[in-house]
Parts: structure tokens; sequence; C-alpha cells
């Protein structure tokens, strides 16, 4: 199994270019579902979760092909509706698949994707709002059934803000018949990239970006171009290891309109943040890093997806910190590896208080998700001596290259085969 060796005390200077979102690149990738014609998407992060993706496509009966970052998705042919479990259980985002099937051919095949490591993640909320639209699902031999000769729009008030849960939602409305309001829907970037996807391919969405979205539905849609937004995530994971090193580092091709809180976060920790249309520069020169208290919600607020990140942060920095999880019930399995470290954590609840730590000594972690073990290595850039990484196939779904990045950046980090 693959592992990262880090070596710690590495100043991290220079500029690093950022990705696509795996979280727009994903729904989009399955809204290509929708249409029997090609669409062109650019921007796309190569990641494991993508590749999943591509699998799951091919499975269904799609044609596609990818060269860097630019992939072709042709659904015309599709004649397969299950999405299986043993590649659900690899990527819960198959889930996906869901609204555009069904939306298309009148039915579908889901696996239930199962719990996970941050939490149980149900996906009620997509089965009870595809179900308002008219569809007859059951659950049964751990599958999700679905089946609508044509959905119907409706009024859909969503129990809980689900990013997913929204995006299915969307992408079932695009063809319903009628009208469809999704209300207490999530507002993050992806959501509105998705939906500028939709509308190029010829869908009326309006509201996408507030938390009432209202789609008429089209009896076809065509295939269309599109530009993957970019990693707001992987943006703040590289300002974050930039913080903590005492760093100047510049994120190309990014949107700073996309993290306006986590920038915010990162000035009131002491770093100078600047920024421009597309760039992002975190200049930690001569600065002393403090703690800062961060609570988890939605957004426009702080993401649960940089918590783990920032969680390192407040290790690293003077003060203590509290960082307040209200997205995920388990979103904390970092801690008792940062713990390894020497990381000076107390867990409460919800709730880390976390103290500034004199220094950390490297150790051999275990990776448990994706934005934990972007937490460790992180950990390992500052830490005294060597640190190993484990499992690092989690870090593989949703960062693109990291150790070839952060090389670029003076960090010391190597793949190795443990
Ligand atoms: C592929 C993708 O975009 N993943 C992101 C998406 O995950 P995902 O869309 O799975 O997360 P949700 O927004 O749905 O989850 C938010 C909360 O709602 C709960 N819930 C959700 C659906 C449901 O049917 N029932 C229910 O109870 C979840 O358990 C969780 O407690 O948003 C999360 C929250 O910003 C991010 O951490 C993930 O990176
Ligand atoms: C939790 C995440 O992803 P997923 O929803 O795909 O598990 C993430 O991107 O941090």
């Amino acid at each position: 199994m693959q592992q990262f060796l880090v070596s710690g005390g590495a100043t991290l200077k220079g500029d690093v270019v950022i990705s696509g979102a795996k979280n727009a690149a994903l729904p989009i990738l399955f809204a290509t579902i929708l249409a029997e014609q090609p669409s062109v998407l650019s921007n796309v992060p190569v990641l494991k979760d993508i590749d999943t993706t591509f699998k799951l496509l091919r499975l269904f009966g799609a044609e596609v092909s990818s060269e860097g970052h630019q992939v072709i998705v042709d659904a015309t042919a599709i004649h397969n509706q299950v999405a299986p479990y043993e590649l659900v259980k690899t990527m819960r985002a198959s889930i996906l698949a869901l609204g555009p099937l069904l939306a298309r051919f009148g039915h579908a095949e889901v696996s239930l994707p199962g719990g996970c490591a941050i939490g149980a993640r149900p996906v009620n909320l997509h089965i009870d709002g595809l179900k308002k639209m008219g569809a007859d699902i059951v659950v049964e031999n751990g599958y999700i059934k679905a089946k609508a000769s044509r959905l119907q729009g409706a009024h859909i008030v969503m129990d809980m803000v689900s990013v997913t849960g929204t995006e299915n939602l969307m992408m079932a409305a695009v063809l319903a018949d009628g009208v469809t309001v999704i209300d207490n829907a999530a507002r993050e970037p992806e959501i509105v990239d998705l939906a500028k996807y939709l509308s190029a391919m010829g869908a009326q969405i309006e509201g996408a970006g507030t938390d009432s979205i209202r789609i008429t539905g089209k009896a076809k849609l065509l295939g269309a171009a599109h530009t993957v937004l970019p990693d707001r995530i992987e943006t703040g994971t590289f300002l974050v290891a930039a913080a903590v090193t005492g760093g100047d580092v510049t994120c190309r091709n990014t949107d700073p309109t996309e993290l306006e809180v986590v920038l915010e976060k990162l000035r009131e920790a002491g770093a100078e943040v600047t920024t421009g249309a597309d760039w992002i520069r975190l200049n930690m020169t001569g600065r002393v890093l403090k703690s800062v208290n961060i609570k988890t919600v939605p957004h426009p607020g702080f993401p649960t997806d940089m918590q783990a990140q920032f969680t390192v942060l407040n290790v690293v920095a003077e003060g203590v910190g509290l960082v307040t999880e209200t997205i995920f019930e388990n979103r904390f399995m970092h801690v008792p590896e940062l713990q390894r470290m020497g990381a000076d954590i107390q867990l409460e609840g919800n709730t880390a208080l976390v103290k500034h730590s004199a220094s950390l000594t490297g150790a051999q972690v275990m990776a448990t998700d994706l934005r934990a073990s972007a937490s460790l290595v992180i950990a390992g850039l500052v830490a005294q001596g060597q640190t190993v990484v484990d499992r690092i196939y989690h870090i593989d779904r949703g960062y693109e290259q990291i150790e070839h990045k952060l090389r670029g950046l003076g960090a010391q980090i190597e793949r190795i085969n443990g």
C-alpha cells in the first residue's frame, strides 16, 4: 500500500496551480447522463474519484474519453441504469447517478453508499425529494430502486441543507414535467457551477446559489461545453500549509470569491492574504501565527472540508483555538493521529479544544478520510523528523498530484510503497 514520507522543516515558497474542483466535476460528469449528445468538459481534475465516475459512466454505456484535464462524455448509448455496490462503496458521490438516470430513463438502481469515516451520511433527503416528484422508490437488497414514467415538478422543502441532495434533485428536475422549487437548498459554489452547466445544456434554472432554486423542466437537453470551477478546498489546503510553515505561497488559477470565510480566518490567524482575479497569495514571513475559533456550517459559512486543516493550524499557532464541527457527527478521526505526533487536543462532543504544541514530532499515522489525510500531511510538514502517512488512497480521491505540487513549493515529500 502506498504511503507518503514527509520530512518536516521546509518553509513553503512559490506558486502552485490549483486544479478544477472535485465536488463540482463529479455532479457535472453525472449530469452528462441527461443528454443524448456529447459534452466537452475542461479543467476536470485528474483524481481517483473522477476515474471511478468514468468507470460508472462507461458501465452505464456512455462513451468517455479524456486527455489531460479535458473530458468528452457521450451518454447517447446508455443502456444500463444500475450503479453497483463495488463502485459506490469506493465513492459516495455515486449517489449522484440516481437523479439523472431516473429523469432520462424512467428507472435507476443505485447501491446505498453506507456509512463512512466521517459519519452515517444517510441519503433520505435524495429519496424523499424524488418521491415528492412522483418517483416510486424502494430500498431492497442494499439498493435504491427508483421508477417514474416521467418525473413531475414539485415543491420540495429540504429538512437539512444537503449539497449532493440539492444536486441530485436539480438534475432530476431539469427533465421533469413542470416547475420544481427546492427550498432550503445548499448554496455552495459547486451548486452554481452545476447550474451553469445544466443551463448550457438548455435547462431553465433560477436561484442557484440561494436557498431557493426554481427549475422549469424541459423535454430534452443538449450536450454542452463547460469549464469546471477551481477547487476552493485544495486552495485552502495549500494556504494552510503555507501559513503553518511560515511560508509565502501564491495559488494560481483559483477564485478568491469562493472562499472568503477561509481567507478571513487566515487573516485573523495573522497571515497577510492578498488576492487578484484568479490568484491568492498568503505571506507569513516574519509574522506570528495565532489560533482561531472555527465552526463548520453550510456555505457561505466555514466549510467542514477545511476543518481538519485548521485543526492543525491551531496546533501550530500561539494560543488556544476551538474547532466545532456541526455538519458531520464523526469528523475528528485526525485528532488521535495528531495526538500521536504530540498535538495537545481535547475532544468534547463536537468541539476540539486545540492548544499550541511547542513542537510536533514525526510519527507513523493513518489517513482515515480525504481531508484528515491532508491535515496529517500538513502536520508532517512542520513536525520534527519524518512522518509516514498510511492509506493515502484517501488523499488520491481528491488532491491531484499533491506531492508534486508540494515539492514544487519546497516540501520534502515522497510517495513510497509501504
Ligand atoms: C461530493 C461532494 O460534494 N461532497 C461534499 C458534500 O457531501 P454530501 O453532499 O454528502 O453532504 P451533505 O451536504 O449531504 O451532508 C450534510 C449533512 O446532512 C446529512 N444528510 C445529508 C443527506 C441526506 O439525505 N440526509 C442527511 O441527513 C449528512 O449526514 C450531513 O450530516 O457536502 C459536504 C458538506 O459540505 C462536503 O463535506 C462534501 O465534501
Ligand atoms: C467529504 C468529502 O468528499 P465526499 O463527499 O466525496 O466523501 C470531501 O471532499 O472532503
